[in-house]
């Protein structure tokens, strides 16, 4: 698998153009272009890794404009947009003619690999609709498996889906998803706001075999893991999460003092989740004011989980730690969830950025 053609970056911060114009980004004539590093990268070990043209300038107007660049067919080349939220990144594809995804979970795998691939925690298509909704998202986990649903990944694909349909300000979508009907919908400012329906309480629904209480949910309930006695929640966002604020040693988290990967597979791949689990370590500053981190099913430590923060509002409502508004601080940065009593469905705040786009023979 050979990393091809032109990749560009959208801008650093610190130059980033107005909200309003972020809603375009590759339209940008001062795009930072990466043409280049044909030397650089034909010396890397890695055979397969090549970016093939030759020059790197920096302000200079486009050369290939993002409909000619996705609308490009060619059978050998797969072409993406990497696009991250808060960090948790991705390989977006344009999967509009087909209801089968382009790309295989092995070769999702590769593009994933952060040393001889793109580098990515998953792979997201956008196909076409089922049951009247606009769109449907899949999405592979850089391990290759297939989670229900990706919230971060979600508010992405409604920025991909707007600069594919060459569409500006507010705009809302239908998804379909493993997780049921998700709707983004694209604000004023940039962020994307996605209704990510109904948690999911049931604890042979989420699923997990822990002991669930008389509403059938597993809530602070105890879990062995690793010879540490944690104190759990689980909530499915249409994926699995298993919420801890804190274990018999200490009973409320110093996030940033855990070593996630030793712990986190270890929860990832516990008999009492039978589909595995994502987890998640909250500490509490407030009623309204959370921190987290996480441990991904099928794609370890990431900077944000988007499933995640939701299911950490609602887990934290559900042990009486925080109401039900709340901001979330990952490592990528802060989520505003609301899990609202009038319709009991989740809402999630947050940005989404294009990151580069390229091609990739395949
Ligand atoms: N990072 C995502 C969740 C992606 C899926 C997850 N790894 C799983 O297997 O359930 C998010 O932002 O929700």
């Amino acid at each position: 698998m050979a990393i091809a053609a032109a990749i560009f970056l959208s801008l650093p911060p610190q130059i980033r153009r107005s909200p309003a114009s972020i809603a375009a980004p590759f339209r940008s004539t001062s795009s930072l272009h990466f043409d280049s590093f044909r030397s650089n990268f034909s010396s890397l070990k890695n055979p397969n890794l090549r970016v093939s043209a030759s020059s790197m300038s920096i302000g200079t107007p486009e050369k290939i404009s993002t409909t000619s660049f996705l609308d490009r067919r060619e059978s050998r080349f797969l072409h993406f947009v990497k696009y991250h939220g808060l960090g948790n990144d991705f390989i977006l594809v344009d999967n509009r003619d087909s209801t089968e995804p382009s790309i295989t979970p092995e070769q999702a795998v590769k593009l994933c690999d952060r040393n001889f691939g793109i580098g990515a925690d998953g792979v997201i298509f956008a196909m076409p609709g089922v049951n009247g909704t606009d769109y449907t998202m899949r999405i592979f986990n850089s391990d290759g498996s297939e989670p229900e649903m990706c919230g971060n990944g979600v508010r992405c694909f409604a920025r991909f889906i707007a600069e594919l349909e060459n569409l500006h300000g507010k705009q809302s979508f239908t998804v379909h998803t493993g997780a049921g009907l998700i709707v983004p919908e694209i604000q004023e400012d940039g962020k994307v706001k996605v209704d990510m329906g109904e948690p999911i309480l049931k604890a042979s629904d989420v699923p997990t075999k822990l002991p669930a209480n008389k509403d059938q949910a597993a809530v602070k309930a105890d879990i062995n893991v690793d010879g540490v006695t944690w104190n759990v929640t689980c909530v499915s966002m249409g994926n699995p999460h298993c919420v801890t604020f804190g274990n018999r040693q200490s009973q409320n988290l110093t996030v940033d003092e855990l070593n996630l990967a030793a712990i986190g597979p270890k929860f990832e791949h516990h008999e009492m989740f039978p589909a595995r689990t994502n987890t998640e370590f909250v500490e509490v500053f407030s009623h309204e004011h959370l921190k987290m981190r996480v441990w991904e099913r099928g794609a370890g430590a990431t900077l944000a989980c988007g499933t995640g923060a939701c299911a950490v509002v609602v887990a934290a409502v559900l042990e009486g730690r925080a109401g039900r508004s709340c901001m979330v601080d990952l490592a990528g940065g802060p989520l505003d969830i609301e899990w609202k009593e009038e319709d009991n469905h989740v809402y999630m705040t947050g940005p989404a950025e294009v990151v580069f786009y390229g091609s990739v023979a395949v």
